[in-house]
């Protein structure tokens, strides 16, 4: 709430006098829950009469609700007041097919998945790139994903932060009904990649970025497990043995477990490097490797020349900011939408070079399973090479999409054409 609350203070101070904040009342947070999708949901849920009440309130015409990814509830809001809704969703296009199939699923699969599952647009998916939701169909948080995979059909249209170019298999087969029974789904409007370019002003460079300067072009392996990324630590010892055999550069962001692992207080602390790492490796990998026990300018390390590789978490703002700047991928999913994405990276963009692990034992790779993947990589054999030839491919998708002439703009266009046309002024409560 607190993370929220300061995000909003730093947009109305910075004077975004376009955007109005209605401050809604704060409702009681669950205690418990099965999973993320069913605990932000019924947090949703409970805000539900005061989206609606707010939205009543609003004395100009309303063009639309956009809903973020777990807002499914609110739609209920949308039906009732007759405003047009929108998804706003987050993750790639192969995440929306795999929700907006999960329905039909259901009645096709009984019991587990075993099998390779069918997500049209992909090729056959193996069940252990699934998110953990759906391995468990007796949780709540499963019933979640369904309901919202029906519930979004409800939307007139869904925005997806990606580009049609990067992701024309799923957005095609959404398009014909192919993950909906043969049901019209909602227009998609491909609008991204999405990346703020803007960095704080700076006296001067990062200390990664001045470490990069050193380094010889593309020879170094970025390492970094997103925002809430952090690793037990044994696999803080696996990782520095697979990279030390690797041979190859590397700079390593490496975050602590958190002080305090309850409820809401799961973020990454600073690491304790002499704690964490095995003895003598920060001597024995000196000149050739720094590792960063704190966030880092993720963007600006990729954009540096120096990055030849990217061992990620397979969040999509990850996903997108390699591509955008044209570095292959080594994916390392740790949780949520993470693995499917991983699969959609190396299997449907060819981009990311494949990375053994055990997901059943909280997805641990060995120090030689990285060593091989990292070389594989890093080391100018036929896989590393065709990894690097798509992701520059990628890049210059991404540059293209985002252009006047380009699809991303377009769909943008077409969204906005059709959001001026849906304008509704509703009937006056009083209230506002
Ligand atoms: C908002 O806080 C969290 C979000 C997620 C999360 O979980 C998730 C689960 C699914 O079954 C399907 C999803 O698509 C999905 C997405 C998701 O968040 C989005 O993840 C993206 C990263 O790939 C990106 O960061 C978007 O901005 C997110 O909206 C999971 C989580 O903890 C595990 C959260 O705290
Ligand atoms: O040390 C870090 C870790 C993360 N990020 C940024 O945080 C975002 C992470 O988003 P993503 O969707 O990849 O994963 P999430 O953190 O949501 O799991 C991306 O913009 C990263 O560039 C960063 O700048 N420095």
């Amino acid at each position: 709430e607190s993370d929220i609350a300061d995000h909003i203070r730093r947009e109305e101070e910075a004077g975004a006098t376009d955007i109005r904040f209605l401050h809604l009342p704060s409702v009681p947070l669950p205690t418990d829950h099965t999973g993320v999708e069913e605990w932000i949901s019924r947090i949703v849920q409970l805000h539900v009469p005061h989206i609606r009440a707010a939205v009543s309130g609003l004395a100009c015409p309303v063009a639309a609700l956009v809903l973020d990814i777990f807002f499914t509830p609110a739609l209920d809001v949308s039906r009732d007041l007759a405003v047009p809704a929108y998804v706003y969703f987050t993750s790639g296009a192969a995440m929306l097919a795999l929700l907006l199939r999960s329905p039909s699923l259901q009645d096709e699969v009984e019991g587990d998945f075993e099998g390779p599952v069918d997500v049209p647009g992909l090729p056959p998916l193996p069940p252990s790139f699934l998110p953990e939701t759906l391995l468990d169909k007796k949780s709540p948080t499963y019933t979640w994903f369904l309901y919202t995979g029906r519930r979004y059909m409800e939307a007139k249209g869904i925005i997806v932060n990606t580009a049609a170019e990067l992701e024309t298999g799923v957005l095609a087969a959404i398009a014909q009904g192919r993950c909906t029974r043969g049901v019209r789904a909602p227009t998609v409007y491909p609008i991204g990649p999405a990346i703020s370019l803007i960095s704080p002003p700076a006296e001067q460079p990062h200390e990664c970025v001045r470490w990069l300067d050193s380094q010889p072009p593309s020879s170094v392996l970025f390492l970094c497990f997103g925002s809430k990324g952090m690793l037990p630590p044994l696999q803080v010892h696996e990782i520095a043995h697979g990279l030390e055999r690797s041979g190859h550069r590397f700079l390593w962001v490496l975050r602590g477990l958190p002080l305090d692992a309850t409820m809401g207080a799961r973020d990454p602390t600073d690491a304790n490097l002499a704690e964490l790492l095995p003895e003598g490796f920060l001597d024995k990998t000196k000149g050739r490797g720094l590792v960063w026990p704190t966030r880092a300018p993720q963007k600006e390390i990729l954009a540096h020349a120096a990055v030849g590789g990217f061992v990620t978490h397979c969040g999509w703002n990850s996903i997108l900011e390699s591509l955008w700047f044209g570095v292959p991928m080594l994916p390392w999913p740790l949780a949520a939408d993470q693995h499917l994405n991983a699969f959609a990276v190396v299997h449907g963009m060819g981009a990311a070079v494949p990375l053994e692990m055990d997901r059943k034992r909280g997805n641990y790779v060995q120090a030689a399973q990285l060593e091989r993947a990292v070389r594989s990589l890093m080391g100018g054999g036929d896989e590393g090479v065709k990894a690097r030839e798509k992701a520059m491919e990628m890049k210059r998708a991404c540059r293209n999409a985002v252009e006047q002439s380009g699809s991303s703009y377009a769909s943008l266009q077409r969204l906005s054409e059709e959001l001026v046309g849906g304008a509704v002024l509703l009937p006056k409560t009083g209230s506002t």
